[in-house]
């Protein structure tokens, strides 16, 4: 990436502000609190409201990625970071509770980080995480601000082993920052800080049966306290969590099968991959021939299919007021080797070579939801954010003198 020439203006005790006198490309002016600023090279600033000009490594891309606990972040941000190879592992020597997962071009932070309210304070005051109330918003835009400018942070660390807010850890700017959690578009001023974003929809149905997979048999809950843990949880997710997939520019939908009439299982799903038009670096994915509506279903010689099949959908539509392409699959793989024709008949898939979902797919075979729409949707969206990366990069690199002059 083109360096870029950075106004930072720091500032060391509460309540004092720094202002801005000239303007530049980038620069910081807010107040600070328990905020400490680097530079791009880890130096401290130590004066108050200092003024100095640093080089920057470049601009970072910044991805949200939204949803409701226990709906498949973790799974996703594994299959992503995986696009872009190397391991994605917590910061070296750091915290061992640490939410962060850092990889080589990725760094992947969790917005539970910016709750402003331990589990004391919340329970105290009655409010739930997803209350506005208990996040520092105005904190996680300065640093996802700053971080996106090439400015290092130290960002705190909510620990959910003991419910409390732990000391900061140092979080460098990466090429791609990921920022993942209940509330990545919930703010104005964050939001417009996105490059790309994404919300994953799990129905009720679905959270439910998930939930009781994780919690009962992993963790130990009684069925009562999940379906208790839900319903406390749901007046909140409506009013702050939900309403932030109408700004997302991919969303994935997880639904109960259509194919079984009246399923009350819920292990087969039917998953949309809802996709805005006109979103810059993005071209949504079809199915045939762009802008038709196509009905498919692939089972035969050349896909094997068990009860109740696979059937695939494809139509352009429009989502919350936006003009949206839908991709849906119903149904789920007996045999993932077989993907490949699936694959072969999608366009758009920002693939390097023939096979490449496939392929990613079957390397991770034992993560869940791989024998179904969620892995393989969240797969293509992972090579839809490298491809958007990648001209992201590319058109700063055809303009290296307007990056740095504006
Ligand atoms: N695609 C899927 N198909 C089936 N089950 C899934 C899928 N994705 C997630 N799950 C189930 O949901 C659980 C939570 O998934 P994951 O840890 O990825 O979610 P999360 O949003 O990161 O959760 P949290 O925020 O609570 O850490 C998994 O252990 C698994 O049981
Ligand atoms: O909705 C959540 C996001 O993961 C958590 O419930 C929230 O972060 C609070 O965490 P904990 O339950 O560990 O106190």
């Amino acid at each position: 990436m083109a360096a870029t020439v950075c106004t930072v203006y720091t500032a060391q005790s509460l309540n004092s502000a720094c202002s801005i006198s000239t303007p530049s490309k980038t620069h910081l002016g807010f107040t600070q609190r328990d905020v400490v600023l680097f530079s791009s090279s880890g130096k401290k600033t130590n004066r108050r409201c200092s003024k100095s000009v640093i080089t920057c490594a470049g601009e970072t891309v910044v991805i949200g990625l939204a949803a409701d606990s226990g709906c498949g972040k973790s799974t996703f941000m594994r299959r992503l970071t995986s696009v872009f190879g190397g391991a994605a592992e917590p910061p070296k020597g750091g915290n061992p509770d640490s939410n962060t997962l850092i990889s080589d071009t990725t760094t992947v932070i969790c917005l539970d980080d910016y709750h402003s309210l331990d589990r004391t304070g919340r329970k105290e005051k009655g409010v739930t995480a997803l209350d506005p109330r208990a996040n520092d918003f105005d904190l996680m835009y300065e640093q996802v601000k700053a971080i996106k400018d090439g400015i290092a942070v130290e960002k705190p660390i909510y620990n959910h082993v003991t419910g409390l807010l732990d000391p900061p850890e140092l979080i460098k700017p990466p090429k791609i920052l990921v920022i993942e959690g209940l509330h990545p578009m919930f703010d104005e001023r964050v939001r417009k800080l996105l490059d790309f974003s994404i919300y994953l929809d799990i129905s009720n149905e679905v959270k439910f049966a998930w939930k009781i997979q994780r919690d009962m048999a992993e963790r130990g809950h009684s069925l009562e306290s999940i379906k208790a843990s839900i319903e406390a949880r749901k007046p909140d997710f409506d009013a702050y969590i939900d309403p932030q997939k109408q700004y997302a520019d991919a969303v994935i939908e997880v639904l109960p099968t259509q194919l079984i009439p009246d399923d009350n299982e819920g292990k087969i799903l039917r998953v949309k991959l809802i996709m805005k038009e006109g979103v810059q670096f993005f071209s949504p994915v079809y199915l045939f021939d762009e802008g038709s509506t196509i009905s498919w279903i692939p089972c035969g010689r050349k896909l094997t299919c068990s009860y109740p099949g696979i059937k695939f959908y494809y139509e352009p539509d429009t989502y919350y007021g936006h003009e949206v392409s839908v991709l849906e699959m119903d149904g789920q793989f007996d045999r993932l080797d077989e993907l490949i024709y699936v694959e072969s008949h999608l366009s758009n898939i920002s693939t390097k070579f023939y096979g490449e979902v496939t392929q990613q797919m079957l390397k991770h075979a034992d993560f869940p939801g791989s024998n179904n729409g969620t892995g393989l949707f969240q797969t293509i969206v992972g090579l839809k954010i490298r491809d958007l990366f990648e001209q992201v990069v590319a058109s700063k690199v055809k303009t290296p003198v307007e990056a740095t002059k504006a």
